[in-house]
């Protein structure tokens, strides 16, 4: 998958999506999530397929391993980038996602990337305490998680900007640390715990950052987005 930001696209139609990507060209990331694809079906993913955007299949599976395999066999025939699990299922979980979409893949073509999501971004310290009953503080959870899904043989994690850096140190730089949770200054919390600046994501090592709300809520989207890459990438916005 490209580097550049992946626009969450969170709405519940189609129509609402190609008209909100009228804005876009073909050489941008975009992210398609349970209630886009509830919606819609694979038919969804053709279609972005169809308009070149490369695609983070966000379903997050999270079952036993022999029912996450056999669904990671037909999402590997989609032709998307990249898909996930919750790295809570387990290692022999993302070792069984893992083998579906080897077994998947349609020959001569690449196996999309498999991440596991390890805290979600919404989750702070006190729900890892109270809620999940984890002795240990959030970042050991989450470091605990990714070095169990590197294990498992996946590519990569989800995670905040926050564990980027030590999940760097730990796993390696070329593993994924895909980080949602992204807001400019001026932004909205809403409902998440762990948020970052585009500038501190590229600071702290993620490899992806995925923008949703700062973006797609936006009163000019092109422009939010233009300013999130260039923060990003490191280079002077222009506005
Ligand atoms: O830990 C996680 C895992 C996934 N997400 C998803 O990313 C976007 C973020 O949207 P914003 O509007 O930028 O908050 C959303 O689709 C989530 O499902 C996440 O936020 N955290």
């Amino acid at each position: 998958m490209k580097t550049s930001p992946i626009i969450a696209l969170d709405f519940d139609s189609s129509q609402k999506v190609f008209d909100f990507l009228t804005a876009f060209e073909g050489d941008i990331n975009v992210k398609v999530g349970m209630q886009l694809y509830y919606k819609e079906g694979p038919a969804i993913i053709a279609k972005l397929k169809e308009r070149g955007f490369d695609i983070f299949l966000d379903l997050k599976l999270h079952d036993i391993p022999n029912t996450v395999m056999s669904a990671m066999e037909v999402l590997a025939n989609l032709g998307v980038d990249l898909v996930n699990v919750h790295s809570a299922g387990g290692k022999t979980m993302m070792e069984a996602a893992l083998e579906g979409l080897d077994k998947g893949t349609p020959s001569g073509m690449k196996r999309p990337s498999i991440i596991g999501v390890t805290q979600l971004t919404s989750t702070d310290e006190r729900q890892v305490r109270e809620e999940q009953l984890i002795q240990s503080s959030l970042q050991d959870s989450v470091l605990h998680y990714a070095k169990l899904t590197k294990d498992a043989g996946l590519d990569g994690v989800v995670c905040s900007v926050q564990e980027a850096a030590i999940i760097s140190d730990v796993c390696g730089l070329e593993f994924l640390k895909v980080t949602p949770g992204i807001r400019l200054p001026e932004s909205g919390t809403h409902d998440q715990k762990r948020i970052a600046t585009p500038d501190e994501a590229r600071h702290e090592g993620s490899t992806h950052i995925v923008v949703g709300r700062a973006i797609t809520g936006a009163s000019d989207p092109r422009a939010a987005y233009e300013q999130i890459n260039a923060r990003w990438r490191g280079v002077e916005w222009i506005g």
